[in-house]
């Protein structure tokens, strides 16, 4: 049976702490998308708040509201979202992409690994889990901006049978080579569709580039962002993405058994 899905990134200059204002803009671009035919959209990371670490308890106090918002949408327009906001737990703060299937939260993952370059690990907690989920369009797995660092990560994932990694980001200038890189390295070694979602714009020191990309299996770029607010909208066609795989057997030919099978 034909399996196909239409996909879009979504790339905004995030305001600093402006919860409402990044919630317009969010639901703007996620409607046009829908009129453009997609099912799925990702958003950057901490879309809701950017980077705002000293007020991020308060901030994160917004999210309920910002989730109740994003299910409306999702209602409505019979959509699959994913993208990262601050979410509260007592008095810690986590770094959480959630998944909306329709009006409903399904599952939700906490980044992993925490960049400590830039600090955030005085400032969030990190999760213990990673995540694989079915959705209406097809199995997700997820993971967030410096996560794209840690290539172990991604290859469970793919054996959990994640079909389209949903990657939101706020990932900085001058590391541009190392996004499109790795992205592409992460969709052509694991067989799977990419979306990621990086945000634009300068917060505080931090000069953010876009070039949020849609990328098939095979490495090819199906869509990729400037510099400045925009969307991507692009076919996922999950028939090219299981030829891919019965013509170079990665996953059969994997031999664990030498260096290592994951924990
Ligand atoms: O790994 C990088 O270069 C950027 C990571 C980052 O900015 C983040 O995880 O927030």
């Amino acid at each position: 049976m034909e399996r196909r899905i239409h996909a879009a990134a979504v790339q905004f200059n995030i305001a600093l702490g402006e919860v409402e204002t990044n919630l317009e803009r969010a639901l703007a671009a996620l409607r046009r998308v829908r009129e453009q035919g997609a099912e799925l959209a990702v958003l950057p990371e901490m879309w809701s708040t950017g980077y705002d670490y000293k007020r991020l308890p308060e901030l994160a106090r917004e999210t309920p509201r910002v989730l109740e918002a994003l299910r409306d949408l999702a209602r409505e327009l019979g959509m699959v979202l994913v993208g990262s906001l601050p979410e509260g737990q007592g008095d810690r703060v986590y770094n959480t992409a959630y998944v909306v299937d329709q009006g409903k939260v399904v599952d939700k993952y906490r980044k992993l690994h925490l960049f400590s370059n830039m600090g955030e690990d005085r400032f969030l907690a990190a999760g213990d889990r990673t995540l694989v989920v079915p959705t209406s369009v097809g199995r997700l797995g997820v993971a967030i901006c410096y996560d794209l660092r840690f290539p172990e990560l991604f290859r469970k994932l793919a054996l959990e049978g994640a079909e389209i990694l949903c990657l939101s980001a706020e990932w900085p200038k001058p590391r541009q080579d190392h996004w499109r890189t790795l992205l592409r390295a992460r969709a052509i070694e694991n067989q799977f569709f990419v979306i990621a979602a990086n945000c634009c714009g300068i917060q505080g020191k931090l000069d953010f580039f876009g070039m949020s990309l849609l990328i098939a299996p095979r490495g090819e770029i199906l869509g990729e962002a400037g510099e400045s607010d925009t969307e991507l909208v692009a076919a996922f066609d999950f028939e090219e993405m299981v030829n891919y795989r019965t013509q170079i057997r990665c996953y059969q030919d994997r031999r664990p058994e030498v260096y290592g099978t994951l924990p």
